[in-house]
């Protein structure tokens, strides 16, 4: 019994960091996936495995089911009421992943590994089966992708688990239910997540998501009236978005008031970006009038940002570069490095644009253009 599961990365136009402590974020979908392939195997023989393939990485890595079970213990549960990985099964995961020895260059890869595991094994229990992944994402760089390979993978595990114990061949799979599934995995990989990647993985599109406490998250549809396009501008420098969601929340005990202040701004730039987003535009005055204001609101997004010091070096020179020529730039995701997002006006030329990725390159960093607000998770019977 095979599927796929596959699910896009994100960018977040504005509201990241602030929105773990509560604030509205702005984030889409963009035309770049992860894709989990699923295979059961005939279960019953004294070698039954589960296997994780990972293409990109060239790294195979399998555990004999008997093991897992011996040492996670029971794991069934109602996949319909997903639930937390506890510490101390995290410990327990760990130590399984750690076993392996990943060579150091891959070492990041334990908490998407400890998250693959969780998420099978909550779901199917101990059925031997293979997981192949790919993915157009650059790992560890603010696009998303840990909440991608979260949702690609819990869209496959519950497709698998109606087939095999509902006979549910073509059920329409339960969305809600994949993103929260895939929200437990981004708990294991991120710590404290606001739920804004795998919800816009999910669901694709463009959205304003605030992260609620006692009820369920506040998530409004943005529906753009007029083409976004973003250059994105990948750092190559690593980082973990973990630690500097952890690094904010830090700054904001030590600051509480000044960090409460910011992070209130940054939700009124969010509350004013999807307004103008949605705002109609009749000509072309107008559309350049709503790109001049909506890149104010990121440069806004961008200073707030450095002063809750998830900017780097890498970023500021991008956001410099750009603004020779009179655009603006921000991080996107968790920052610390990883990918920027520019701002491309409608009326750019390409000649211009091309000069200015140039500049950008020059640097050693990427430049690539994503569509923005394409289609969500995606499962297929294989
Ligand atoms: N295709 C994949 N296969 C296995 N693990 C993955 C995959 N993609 C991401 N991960 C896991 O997620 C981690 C990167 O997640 P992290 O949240 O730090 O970055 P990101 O999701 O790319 O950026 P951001 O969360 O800021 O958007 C990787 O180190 C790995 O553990
Ligand atoms: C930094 C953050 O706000 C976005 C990461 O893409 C973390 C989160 O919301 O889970
Ligand atoms: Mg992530």
């Amino acid at each position: 019994m095979e599927v796929k599961g596959r699910a896009p990365g994100k960018i977040i136009l504005a509201g990241e960091h602030a929105v773990v402590h509560g604030a509205a974020a702005i984030a889409a979908s963009i035309d770049l996936y992860t894709e989990v392939h699923l295979a059961l195997r005939p279960s019953g023989q004294e070698d039954d495995l589960l296997e994780i393939d990972l293409k990109d990485m060239k790294l195979n890595l399998s555990w004999p089911c008997s093991q897992l079970k011996e040492v996670l213990g029971d794991c069934s549960g109602d996949t319909t009421l997903p639930r937390l990985c506890t510490s101390e099964k995290l410990d327990l995961l760990a130590g399984i992943v750690a076993e392996k020895k990943l060579p150091q260059e891959n070492i990041q890869l334990s908490s998407g590994l400890c998250a693959f595991l969780f998420l099978y094994t909550s779901i199917l229990g101990f059925k031997p089966g293979k997981a192949v992944v790919t993915s157009e994402l650059p790992m560890g760089s603010g696009l998303g992708s840990s909440a991608s390979f979260c949702v690609a993978l819990s869209g496959a595990l519950i497709a698998l688990s109606e087939k095999l114990f509902l006979n549910a061949n073509e059920k329409k799979i339960d969305l809600e239910l994949v993103s929260k599934w895939a929200y437990e995995g981004e708990r294991i990989i991120h710590g404290k997540p606001s739920g804004i990647d795998n919800t816009v993985s999910t669901f694709g599109n463009m959205i304003k998501f605030k992260k609620e406490v006692t009820k369920t998250n506040s998530i409004t549809p943005v529906n753009s009236t007029t083409p976004l396009k973003m250059l994105i501008t990948d750092t190559r420098v690593g980082r973990n978005t973990k630690s500097l969601v952890a690094s904010v929340s830090e700054r904001a005990l030590r600051h509480p008031h000044a960090m409460s202040s910011i992070f209130d701004a940054i939700n009124s730039i969010s509350d004013e970006l999807a307004l103008l987003v949605e705002s109609p535009a009749a000509d072309q005055v107008a559309i350049s009038e709503k790109e001049e204001k909506l890149m104010e609101l990121m440069e806004m997004n961008q200073g707030l940002l450095q002063c809750i010091g998830v900017s780097h070096e890498s970023i500021e020179t991008v956001v410099r570069t750009t603004m020779k020529s009179k655009l603006v730039s921000k991080l996107t995701g968790a920052g610390g490095g990883g990918c920027v997002l520019t701002f491309v006006p409608t009326q750019l030329s390409a000649a211009v644009t091309e000069n200015i990725i140039s500049q950008i390159e020059e640097c050693g960093f990427r430049c690539f253009t994503v569509e923005v607000g394409g289609s969500g998770l995606q499962v297929f019977s294989c």
